[in-house]
């Protein structure tokens, strides 16, 4: 079977506390894919998205990014002649460093990451200012270089982080809810952005959303996950043709997609209410069952039922 860009191979996550995130979960992603991860909130999406960054490593299994072993640049690589992927992230809530303008907040990718970094360091500083312009002026932001942070709406620092995402033209781009802040007006006109930016450069992008009209604008691919611990439930094409269009995310079928999508994710939710309230109702049922004394008929009947 040939490699594919991204591969999470029967991945478990417990956190330190004791939750487990992420149970026996598989995903691949092919090399310039577009694809949504969606699902019940806690299901585990973020968590995904930082095992692929390298943030987190697996308590089990193997994620790989590009042939090598996500997060581990040095000795625990897949395979020795894979080069290093580069990675853009763009969260829910865009942090810029206050003290630097627009322009320099965005080229900050271009410090410190290779092999930008050298050029910087001797003399394409110019050049690469040059770079963080024109990505500002196609996400609406031309002339708003030399601002500050504090001098910019949430919509535009959010059109300024998509900047320094993709500066240092990154092979991977991660966005978690990049859009989740935003009014409805400025969350579709980005969503024509993010679409403009990946027809014209191609990165692999793992996008998490709860927003399913924004999945399936957006994506090739819906994961959609079950409830904590996460596993991908189903895994459906977007075949809309390029580039989509608002109106075109009214059509019917457009519409059926998403219905289908949320009727899933509720299904997944109703089945973990359920589980959670069948482990409840056995957890009262034996705490009862301990406290009554031996002469008392044992309860049998739990006290809370789903
Ligand atoms: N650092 C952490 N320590 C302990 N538990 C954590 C940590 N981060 C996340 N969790 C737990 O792991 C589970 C999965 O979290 P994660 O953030 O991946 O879910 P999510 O699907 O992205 O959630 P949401 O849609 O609400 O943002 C949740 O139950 C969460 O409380």
């Amino acid at each position: 079977m040939t490699q594919s860009f991204i591969d999470l191979a029967n991945v478990s996550l417990q956190y330190g506390g004791g939750t487990i995130a992420l149970d026996h979960t598989d995903l691949r992603i092919d090399k310039g894919d577009f694809v949504a991860l969606v699902g019940p909130s806690g299901c585990g999406k973020s968590t995904i998205l930082k095992l692929v960054g390298g943030l987190l490593t697996p308590t089990s299994g193997a994620v790989i990014v590009g042939g090598r072993e996500a997060g581990s640049p040095g000795s625990r690589i897949h395979n020795p002649h894979a080069p290093c992927v580069r990675i853009g992230l763009a969260f829910q809530n865009p942090t810029m460093l206050p003290w630097l303008t627009i322009r320099e907040n965005v080229m900050i990718p271009l410090k410190i990451v290779e092999p930008f970094r050298s050029d910087y360091a001797r003399k394409k500083k110019g050049e690469f200012a040059e770079r963080a312009e024109a990505l500002l002026a196609q996400v609406g932001l031309k002339g708003f270089g030399d601002k500050r942070p504090w001098q910019l709406s949430g919509g535009m620092l959010q059109r300024a982080s998509l900047c320094r995402a993709l500066v240092h033209e990154p092979q991977l781009l991660l966005l978690d809810e990049p859009f989740g802040a935003l009014d409805q007006f400025t969350r579709e006109e980005l969503w024509a952005i993010m679409q403009d930016l990946w027809i014209t450069k191609r990165p692999t992008v793992l996008l998490v959303t709860h927003d399913l009209r924004e999945s399936a604008y957006l994506a090739n691919r819906i994961c959609v996950m079950s409830s904590r611990p996460g596993r991908i439930l189903e895994d459906r094409p977007v075949e809309f043709a390029r580039p989509r269009t608002l109106e075109s995310s009214y059509a019917p079928e457009f519409a059926t997609l998403v219905q289908e999508l949320r009727m899933r994710i509720a299904h997944a939710r109703t089945d973990s209410d359920a589980q959670e309230a069948a482990a409840d109702a056995v957890a009262h049922a034996v705490a009862d069952a301990a406290a009554t004394p031996a002469a008392t008929p044992a309860v049998t009947t739990p006290r809370r039922v789903a």
